[in-house]
């Protein structure tokens, strides 16, 4: 591994304290995740420049009409004269109502762009995420994922919605009312830029506190998000185990800790947004102070003054909103950071360039395979080999932590052995395509898992292009057609709705459905544990006797009944295939591991 790949992807994140090379690095790849974002918007965004530098002109004529009011409109209205007095007040009306059309138009524009940067990002990091293998999702939490997809999403959200306005105003406003200062008095200008000393000093201050406060809240917001999506998701076991004061323990310790994390990044704000409001001040007083002097003095004139100082505390404004630009902007550029972390992940199961057709039939070979589930971890399946012919129905037993998924999740290619290859009809799985492989290997897994819409769509979800007609044979072949037919709107009934809410046993039939619609040369079947009720057990037994019809079928089982089904058993010990043959045969052995589960499994019966 080289020094660039320890801190590719996600491998920063929970890092505090950066050395400058990687913090640069980091900062680097979220500029050229900016960058990507903004270049299709760039023409929009030209226009927005323009109409805020507008808006910004429109803006500095009003000081400049109220000084020759005073200076010259007042006087010759005094003496009749009230062209000059009208001129400027119906300037300074023009000005405001162009100035107001320019905001309203910049602003929509520019929350136009925002919002859709934002859509992109989002759809990106969405569809990158859902690309990444199992191995990364089981490391990286659905909890993180959300916070990248919400909270990040949100800072970023706001720097671009309000930063970007307040920047380009805060930028224009200094640097026109600058070069105003010093065409209406270069003394007293050159008091006002004596500020910017400090200024510079507390922002290189600012930038440092911020940057390295609000990493520390992206961590922490995500560490918050991920403790309540685990709790909702398991809050039945949640509930059941008690482990509510528990969990709100863990939860108080992540939410102060967040707190925390919020509140040295808006002290850091407080002081730097106070500093600037005191060297404004300070600036606006001596200016007073020196101009009230002169005017007495008669080397300057009110109008002038009265210009000056209105300029001045317009200058000052900015710098306020500048302090909470520099706020978003350290919140985002934190967010865009772990963003773009993730979007650096690659999948670790890679589809090749040039993939190879699987030919039809199902027999798998496993060659001198070797897997473990990451570099650090150790070997959880030693080297070996193993075929099972096309059409055999192969039940994988053993104790808890054996090996028996593990080998499931590499015949699905969740993962790629470490060493050695998994083969399918003799083509490794490593050169085939992710639609090939997933229509001909397909998984049901112990959650069953539901999407939210009906009941056919869930069953669809098996061949997606399926009629009505195919659905319902498919429901009826494994024994589901009665019960969902019962639903209050049949196969139309939505699953997540009151009403469509489906038993333990029944979401397996659906499983089992949609595995019969895909109609898989291979079948790869962890059966669930919790136990049915007898009749629902006998329902299950029967649809899964359907389903294993001519395909290979490889079965983590847990029932008696399903290992006696099977063609073959395969013990799993220690990730070693212990014992390896016909449930008969075994059993008849009598001796080895799988007669003594045998035994056990009929006692617990008796
Ligand atoms: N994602 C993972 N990362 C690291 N180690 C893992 C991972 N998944 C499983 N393991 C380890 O691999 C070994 C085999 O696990 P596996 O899930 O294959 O066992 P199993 O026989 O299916 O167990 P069970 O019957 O409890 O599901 C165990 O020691 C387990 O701790």
């Amino acid at each position: 591994m080289t020094q660039d790949d320890a801190w590719r992807g996600v491998a920063a994140e929970e890092v505090q304290e950066l050395n400058s090379a990687v913090g640069a690095k980091l900062q680097a790849r979220s500029r050229k995740l900016l960058g990507s974002l903004i270049r299709p918007h760039l023409w929009p965004a030209g226009a927005a420049l323009a109409l805020v530098v507008l808006q910004n002109l429109s803006s500095l004529v009003g000081p400049l009409l109220i000084a020759a009011a005073i200076d010259s409109g007042i006087p010759s209205a005094i003496r009749g004269d009230t062209s000059t007095l009208a001129w400027c007040i119906g300037g300074y009306a023009f000005s405001a109502i162009a100035n107001s059309g320019l905001l309203m138009a910049f602003q929509r524009l520019a929350a136009r762009i925002s919002q859709d940067v934002l859509l992109d990002l989002r759809q990106r990091l969405f569809r990158h995420v859902q690309r990444l293998s199992l191995s990364f999702h089981e490391s990286y939490t659905s909890g993180k994922v959300i916070s990248r997809l919400t909270a990040d999403m949100e800072s970023i959200g706001k720097l671009l919605e309000d930063g970007l306005d307040n920047l380009l105003n805060a930028v224009l406003s200094l640097a026109f009312i600058g070069t105003l200062l010093l065409i209406l008095d270069v003394p007293l200008a050159l008091i006002v830029m004596a500020g910017f000393i400090p200024l510079v000093l507390m922002l290189r201050w600012f930038r440092a506190t911020s940057g390295r406060a609000y990493r520390a809240t992206r961590g922490a917001i995500a560490k918050v998000i991920v403790q309540f999506v685990e709790t909702m998701n398991g809050i039945r076991a949640v509930q059941a185990f008690r482990r509510e004061r528990r969990n709100e323990s863990i939860m108080d310790v992540e939410n102060a800790s967040y707190r925390d994390s919020n509140y040295t990044a808006t002290s850091a704000v407080a002081t730097f947004a106070a500093s600037v409001r005191f060297i404004g001040n300070v600036s606006l007083a001596v200016v007073l102070g020196i101009g009230a002097w002169r005017v007495t003095g008669g080397s300057m004139e009110l109008g002038v003054l009265t210009a000056f100082t209105l300029y001045l505390r317009r200058f000052y404004d900015p710098l306020d909103e500048l302090a909470q630009v520099a706020n978003s902007y350290a919140s985002a550029s934190a967010a865009l950071e772990k963003i773009s972390g993730v979007l650096e992940e690659e999948p670790t199961v890679v589809e090749p360039a040039h993939p190879k057709p699987l030919p039809p039939g199902g027999t798998i070979e496993f060659n001198q395979v070797e897997f473990r589930y990451g570099p650090e971890t150790p070997v959880v399946l030693p080297k070996f080999d193993l075929t099972i012919p096309a059409g055999q129905t192969v039940a994988l037993v053993g104790a808890t932590g054996a090996g028996k998924s593990t080998i499931a999740k590499l015949v699905a290619r969740f993962y790629d052995p470490t060493a050695g290859s998994v083969r399918l009809s003799g083509v490794d799985l490593r050169d085939t395509a992710d639609e090939d492989l997933r229509t001909k290997v397909v998984m049901v897994t112990q959650e069953n898992f539901l999407f939210s819409g009906s009941v056919a769509d869930n069953i669809a979800l098996g061949k997606p292009s399926a009629t009505r007609g195919e659905i319902e044979s498919a429901a009826a072949a494994v024994g589901a057609h009665e019960f969902i037919a019962a639903l209050p709107d049949g196969y139309d009934t939505d699953v997540r709705k009151r009403g469509g809410r489906l038993s333990a046993g029944q979401r397996q039939l659906v499983a089992f459905a949609r595995a019969f619609l895909a109609d898989p040369s291979v079948l790869v079947l962890d059966e669930a544990t919790s136990s049915l009720d007898v009749p629902g057990e006998r329902a299950v037994q029967a649809a899964l006797e359907t389903v294993l019809t001519d395909r290979t079928a490889v079965i983590i089982a847990h029932r008696l009944s399903t290992v006696l089904i099977a063609d073959r058993v395969l013990v799993v010990d220690g990730g070693r295939i212990v014992e390896d043959g016909s449930p008969a045969d075994l059993v008849a052995e009598g001796r080895g591991e799988f007669a003594a589960l045998h035994q056990a499994w009929l006692e617990s019966l008796a």
